[in-house]
């Protein structure tokens, strides 16, 4: 890693598949009649995790480079699993098939790591058990997950926190049932579940924050093309900014205006960056060039636009570090319930350089100063991807060596990172 600390970086790079959209293309593919092709899925450590359980539920699924194919005699085919499903790091993973399986009225038993041991499950079981299921956690709140055959019902639901996994899984699981499912969302979070469910041909509508399911159509197969991930891009979108003498273009990255918050903070911030949007039909697509910014405005963000870049907080957090002026983030208190409590973990790792942080229970302001890196600090990535990705793009922004326990989580989300950095590295 040392050689790409003094270079700038420059090139075009496409970043891998969406990690969202790579997950609900394999549980759409295995629910629906047919053959659904996967094009240019996102091969990591969390999506095997969904490939995986999907393969223990019955459904076939080839694996080529460029391609997944599930194959699947519809959702009635799907069987209970003979043994614990294993979701690895993925909490996705987890809050998901945990509604896909409740609503197929399935036996399972369902556990991950050690991460997703302490991440909270009530938020999925107290809607899917108002539908009628019956799920049991342990301590009422954590994985293991057992979900034992139960009819369900549809509901109403208002939905106390923003998130995409708790409204994934309530629209898994009323998919085969008898009426309408109603779920109003507190702010928009990413809507890949409306937009896949609507092409496989479920009958769903969105409007002013209010999702409506028709339960009972039988799902069909259909072929989909994954964009490259917009919170894997944040990486090397961020080290661009910071980074004297660097220019760089991502292309083939996905827009979807649920997930771009990170692009508004940019502009606020007034950080070199372009979009050029490509495609808008289903899941928008595009461009973005990203370049060397000396001085970069402060920012406060709260409310709507914190679903729309709750993973890319941590790289955000780097950035802010960087201002002229103060940032803050607030209304972000779901932070803590990551892989690993992000609030905490930026904070620990930054403030040993310098970095002056004020906490809050849903976020952080961090203050203008200078940054004082010392070669081979030890530090930590709490086996969390997205923190170890920011040490990185920290370690090489400082044009510092940094001494980081274990970087192995990258794999969760980005195989690869460390060798795109190494292609668009100026002198490579
Ligand atoms: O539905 C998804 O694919 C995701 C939703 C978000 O979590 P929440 O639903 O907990 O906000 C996000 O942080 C996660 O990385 C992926
Ligand atoms: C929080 C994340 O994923 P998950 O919830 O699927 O573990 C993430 O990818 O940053």
């Amino acid at each position: 890693m040392k050689h790409l600390l003094d270079s700038s970086f420059s090139g075009t790079l496409k970043v891998p598949g969406d990690k969202s959209i790579t997950h609900r293309a394999l549980m759409f593919g295995a629910l629906a009649k047919g053959t659904t092709h996967i094009h240019l899925p996102l091969h990591s450590e969390d999506t095997r995790r969904t490939m995986e359980c999907m393969r223990a539920l019955g459904a076939e699924i080839e694996e080529n480079a460029e391609e997944w194919v599930v194959t699947s005699k519809g959702h009635s085919s799907l069987h209970a699993p003979d043994e614990t499903l294993y979701t690895g790091n993925s909490g996705t993973t987890t809050r998901l098939i945990t509604g896909l399986i409740a609503g197929l009225g399935l036996r399972a038993e369902i556990e991950g790591d050690a991460s997703i041991a302490k991440r909270p499950m009530d938020r999925i079981q107290r809607p899917l058990a108002e539908m009628g299921a019956d799920i049991a956690l342990k301590d009422e709140k954590y994985p293991p997950i057992t979900i034992k055959p139960a009819a369900l019902s549809p509901i109403t639901y208002t939905m106390p926190i923003a998130s995409a996994q708790v409204k994934s899984a309530i629209l898994l699981a009323s998919l085969f049932t008898d009426g309408d499912t109603v779920i109003h969302e507190p702010s928009p979070s990413r809507n890949h579940t409306e937009i896949m469910l609507r092409q496989f041909g479920a009958d769903i509508a969105s409007e002013n924050g209010t999702i409506t399911l028709a339960g009972g159509n039988e799902l069909n197969a259909s072929d989909v093309t994954v964009p490259g991930d917009i919170s894997s891009a944040a990486f090397p979108i961020v080290l661009a900014v910071l980074k004297p003498g660097s220019s760089i273009t991502i292309d083939n990255v996905s827009l979807n205006e649920t997930r771009s918050g990170i692009l508004d903070v940019l502009e606020m911030m007034g950080a070199d960056v372009t979009v050029e949007q490509t495609s808008q039909e289903g899941e928008a697509l595009g461009r973005i060039h990203a370049a060397y910014t000396p001085e970069l405005k402060g920012f406060e963000i709260s409310g709507d636009i914190i679903p729309r870049l709750i993973d890319e907080i941590p790289i955000l957090a780097l950035l802010a570090a960087y201002s002229n002026e103060a940032c803050t983030v607030r209304g972000a208190h779901e932070l803590r319930f990551k892989e690993t409590d992000r609030i905490r973990a930026v904070i620990d790792e930054l403030s040993r350089f310098g970095i002056r942080f004020t906490e809050y229970d849903d976020g952080f302001t961090v203050h203008p100063g200078q940054v004082d890196v010392m070669e081979n600090t030890p530090v930590k990535g709490y086996n969390d991807h997205r923190i170890i990705m920011m040490l990185i793009v920290f370690s090489i922004i400082s044009n510092t060596p940094l001494e980081i326990d274990d970087i192995s989580a990258i794999d969760i989300s980005y195989p690869g990172f460390m060798e795109d950095l190494e292609a668009l590295r100026k002198d490579a």
